[in-house]
């Protein structure tokens, strides 16, 4: 089974006024490999011998160039996907608020800072929204989606998903 990870920076704006905070979260469009021309997190594989904290912060300064401290990522989430009855990926999540520089463009991500209500759940893999606004919110979350029709996972269909919130997660 693959070990991939997603990372979710966060931060609030304030307009010029000083009176208006937007909430955003940074996305990436995809532009190759598995979800090509889709909005997700940053992240990836892991590689190595590397621990998913270490593996979402490289995924995310070689995507879009931020530097993270892997021990400033909160873990959110742990996610199975499955194809045609077997385990495909087993993904962590991680999201922050503590990141350093802009984020960049690379040859496999366009970065885009985008308000949490306007995620652009159509244009994302199709379970993200049954647990994306809750990891947002704060909350943490393991969930098991199932997957038909493959491979590639981005075109099997999905078809149904177990999902527990406010989980004790590991520290990996
Ligand atoms: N169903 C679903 N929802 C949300 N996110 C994902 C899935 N399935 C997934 O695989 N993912 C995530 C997990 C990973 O972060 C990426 C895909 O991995 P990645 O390694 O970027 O894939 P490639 O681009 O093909 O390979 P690399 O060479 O870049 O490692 O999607």
């Amino acid at each position: 089974m693959i070990e991939a990870t997603l990372c979710f920076p966060r931060r609030s704006r304030t307009d010029g006024s000083g009176n208006e905070r937007t909430d955003e979260v940074l996305l990436i469009e995809k532009r190759r490999g598995l979800g090509e021309g889709w909005y997700n997190g940053p992240g990836g594989k892991l590689e190595g011998d590397e621990t998913p904290r270490e593996c979402a912060g490289r995924e995310t300064r070689e995507e879009v160039g931020l530097e993270i401290d892997p021990e400033a990522l909160e873990k959110a989430g742990e996610l199975t996907f499955l194809l045609d009855g077997e385990a495909h990926t087993f993904c962590h999540v991680f999201r922050t608020r503590s990141f350093a520089g802009e984020p960049t463009a690379s040859e496999e991500a366009r970065p885009e800072w985008v308000p949490v209500e306007d995620v652009p759940y159509d244009r994302m893999w199709e379970d993200d929204h049954l647990w994306l606004p809750g990891v947002l919110e704060g909350k943490t979350v393991v969930g098991e989606f199932r997957f038909e029709g493959g491979p590639p996972l981005d075109e099997a269909e999905f078809v149904n998903h177990d999902l527990e919130w406010d989980v004790a997660l590991g520290t990996r």
